[in-house]
């Protein structure tokens, strides 16, 4: 059985229905894609399985259990993470911080965000590892604002971490990267698939094609399209597509 499964899912806004009919799975230990043009539903797919959005239709199985319903506190404490298209860091706080406040045992332990955290070297300490995996340590103690761009990225990736999820949802991670920060992130990508089951939106194909094992493409709410990289390449509708970028490469 995959780690996650969304079956039939529907959802509508009024009179305007944004999700047909998806089935999706993600199986453990992969990166999973999915891309298609904009509007087609993609991140209300995301709000859905993560719980932001209650579908109106189908059920969504994580790990053997039933999810669909769940409120977002109760999916992210399951193992589940993500990130959002438009970052969400505290800028006047320093990069570890924000790694900090996200840590499950800083939850458990403090009752206000506005207790001091430093003093507690445990804390400290998990949050430096989290660090480690995205390649922010030497950064730690740095003002959140001093990172480029792609660092804030990384240390977005980061604060999910934090909750050690078993599956991390990642919405359009290249998105206003230059080159280098898109080569750096994919190196991060392919370092952390060891530890956490993946699954992204991205409109950057070459990013998407190096990186995923399998992808979906959504299109008018629906799956059109399922499969490998080189599976995609050949698909005729993915030639035909603004999307083929990649199909002659
Ligand atoms: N809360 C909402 N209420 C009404 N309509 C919504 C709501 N959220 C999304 N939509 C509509 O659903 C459609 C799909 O939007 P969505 O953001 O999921 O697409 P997307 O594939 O992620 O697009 P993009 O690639 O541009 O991010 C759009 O037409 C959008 O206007």
């Amino acid at each position: 059985m995959s780690l996650f499964e969304a079956r039939n899912i529907h959802k509508r806004f009024g009179a305007r229905v944004v999700l047909e009919n998806i089935s999706l799975s993600f199986e453990e230990g992969q990166v999973s894609g999915i891309m298609g043009p904009n509007g087609a539903g993609k991140t209300t797919c995301f709000h859905v399985l993560t719980g932001q959005h209650r579908p109106d239709r189908g059920e969504i199985v994580f790990d053997g259990r039933q999810i669909t319903g769940l409120a977002p506190q109760r999916i992210a404490t399951m193992g589940i993470a993500r990130s959002f298209q438009i970052m969400n860091l505290f800028d006047d706080s320093v990069v570890i911080e924000n790694v900090m406040l996200a840590l499950p045992e800083f939850r458990a332990r403090r009752r206000s965000i506005l207790a001091p955290v430093f003093d507690d070297a445990a804390l400290v300490e998990a949050a430096i590892e989290v660090l480690e995996q995205v390649g922010l340590a030497a950064k730690a103690w740095e003002k959140a604002t001093s990172l480029s761009y792609g660092e804030r990225r990384a240390l977005e990736i980061g604060v999910a971490l934090a909750a050690r999820p078993r599956i991390l949802f990642l919405d359009e991670p290249t998105s206003g990267l230059g080159t280098e920060g898109i080569r750096n992130l994919a190196k991060l990508v392919k370092r952390l698939r060891e530890t956490v089951t993946i699954v992204m939106i991205e409109h950057d194909m070459r990013f998407l094609f190096e990186l995923a094992d399998r992808i979906s493409v959504v299109h008018w709410g629906q799956v059109i399209a399922e499969g490998t990289p080189s599976e995609l390449q050949s698909n005729a509708w993915i030639r035909r597509s603004a999307l083929g970028e990649l199909a002659d490469a």
